[in-house]
């Protein structure tokens, strides 16, 4: 029998996943920006900045953004003086990502087409690795996880931000008629594009919770584990060093 995937609350072949993703984000790239917006009502940006607090980026250290898409995490990263490269298996969301580095006159990000769970980066080339709202998309996590691993120098950090489940009850009550119901709406709305949509709500609700996710981090060797639950989880920051 052949391999399955969630794609969302659907099983799918696993073989077929991938390609099911990137026609995800193809579709959504140039709305991409705008839709992060319109979605967390802006509150994106603050968890992207806290995200960012906890990296440290320190100038002139090497620091892989996996799955970076249009470049949120990157940008912020560079203003720090890092060494940036972003990486993301999706053409579309980097093309976005490299005309908005231009109009902001950013220098010096690399820009690199990867699958997360087969780089083509030496072994021990990065100080840090970061992804984020990109592990949930990625057919085998384990893989990109020990990817992750394998590219980061000794004592190089590891960090996730990911949607994961709240733990607050009145509020996960009220996230969930939010975004079974609406965000397909916004979606349909401002990108034309329901069925994307709620490929991404439903993949968040398939996604391990934190406990789960953090025993994987450790499988894939790193040390120091920690998990930073925002808004009771429904957002989370995780985190692991290489030793
Ligand atoms: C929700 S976007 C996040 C983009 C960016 N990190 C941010 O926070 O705005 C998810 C990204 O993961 C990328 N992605 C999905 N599967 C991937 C894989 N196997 N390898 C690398 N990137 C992948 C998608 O192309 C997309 O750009």
């Amino acid at each position: 029998m052949s391999e399955t995937a969630s794609f969302g609350y659907r099983d799918v072949d696993a073989a077929e996943k991938q390609g099911m993703v990137r026609a995800v984000f193809s579709n959504v790239a140039g709305k991409y920006d705008l839709m992060n917006d319109a979605m967390s009502m802006g509150a994106h940006r603050l968890w992207k900045d806290q995200f960012v607090s906890r990296v440290k980026p320190r100038p002139h250290e090497a620091i892989l953004d996996m799955a970076g898409g249009t470049g949120d995490i990157a940008f912020r990263m560079h203003k720090h003086g890092a060494n940036v490269t972003v990486s993301d298996i999706n053409p579309e969301m980097l093309g976005v990502g490299m005309e908005r580095a231009q109009k902001k006159g950013l220098d010096g990000l690399i820009w690199s087409e990867q699958n997360a769970e087969e780089l083509t980066f030496a072994d021990r080339s990065f100080d840090a690795y970061t992804i984020a709202f990109g592990i949930r998309n990625v057919t085998h996590i384990d893989k990109a996880l020990a990817e992750a691993n394998r590219v980061l120098k000794f004592g190089g950090r590891f960090f996730c931000l990911e949607f994961s489940t709240t733990t607050w009850p009145g509020f996960s009550d009220v996230y969930d008629v939010y975004s079974h119901k609406l965000v397909p709406q916004l979606g349909k709305l401002f990108a034309n594009d329901a069925d994307s949509y709620r490929y991404l709500i439903e993949s968040i609700r398939r996604f391990p919770p934190m406990p789960k996710f953090e025993g994987m981090i450790r499988d894939a060797g790193f040390v120091n584990t920690k998990v930073e639950p925002i808004l009771g989880g429904l957002v989370a920051i995780h985190s692991g060093w290489k030793i």
